[in-house]
């Protein structure tokens, strides 16, 4: 059986984050890896140099083109720009009937560059994540979505109870931007409406983290397509984004990219 996944992101001409880091580690995972470019960004380690966005109508097409030839066993979304696309990809996600599509709610790149109009925040509240099978937010981003302020555990669980009551089936808050003071640990949590569960690996010091994001949803995304459930697919997850950042290539000039082979190959370059 070959496994199909579908991620509709923009394209980061970096090759550390968005579609690149999803179809890379979509290949790692040895799913067959599909794509709908929603933005161009002219991007590298150092920043985000332009953004062109594809129009809605552009989305759609491709979204057409895959699902009527190669319908994909799991969706995520990424980088979605404005609220005429996020509209336009969850409509195509209900009336297709995706069951795991995994929502990223990529607002802001390490950079600080918006990845996300201001505005948009409302659409995602009110069209995506009521459809999520998967959302995993960031701390700054599940601030933005709940209206919250996040500075423990404690916060991480009340915002996803948050997310939960909103739609989303599994919520994932992701602890990469907890501050070295306060934690010498990563600590991820998993909410599925009845239980929490905690994923935590020490925190590593490293500035090459670019893209981490990306790459951990879209372990998630290609485990699901496998048919796994989802607390072995994020414990899969946490296992390969912590090899790939332990093992994170230090190439450019700014926050490099991440290891996609570490985890699988056990390489220590
Ligand atoms: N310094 C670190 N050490 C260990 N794990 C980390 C570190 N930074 C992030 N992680 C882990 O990486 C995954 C992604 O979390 P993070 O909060 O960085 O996502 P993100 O902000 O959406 O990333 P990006 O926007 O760069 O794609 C989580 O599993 C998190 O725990
Ligand atoms: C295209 C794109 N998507 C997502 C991120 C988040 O890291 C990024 N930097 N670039």
């Amino acid at each position: 059986m070959v496994y199909k996944a579908l991620t509709i992101a923009g394209s980061d001409s970096g090759g550390g984050a968005g579609i690149q880091a999803d179809l890379k580690t979509f290949q790692e995972c040895h799913v067959y890896g599909m794509s709908a470019v929603t933005a161009v960004t002219a991007q590298n380690t150092k920043g985000v140099q332009g953004v062109f966005p594809s129009s809605a109508s552009e989305v759609l097409e491709q979204l057409t083109s895959i699902n009527e030839d190669l319908p994909p066993e799991a969706v995520k979304t990424g980088m979605l720009v404005n609220d005429e696309i996020i509209a336009s990809v969850a409509d195509f996600a209900s009336s297709s009937g995706w069951e795991k599509l995994i929502v990223d709610p990529v607002m802001i790149a390490k950079g600080g560059a918006s990845l996300l109009g201001e505005k948009s925040i409302e659409a995602l509240i009110n069209r995506l994540i009521p459809v999520a099978y998967v959302i995993t937010p960031n701390i700054p981003e599940a601030e933005a979505l709940t209206g919250r302020e996040i500075r423990d555990v404690g916060d991480c669980r009340k915002a996803a109870e948050d997310l939960y009551g909103m739609g989303a089936k599994h919520v994932i808050i992701k602890g990469g931007h907890q501050s070295q003071s306060q934690s010498s640990y990563a600590t991820d949590i998993l909410y599925d409406g009845k239980e929490f569960f905690e994923f935590t690996s020490p925190r590593i010091s490293t500035p090459h983290t670019h893209g981490t994001g990306c790459t951990f949803s879209a372990v998630i995304t290609a485990e699901l397509a496998k048919g796994n459930p989802v607390f072995d697919s994020v414990h899969t997850a946490k296992g390969f984004i912590t090899a790939a950042i332990s093992h994170s290539l230090g190439i450019g000039n700014g926050h490099g990219p991440t290891n996609h082979w570490a985890y699988h190959e056990g390489v220590n370059l």
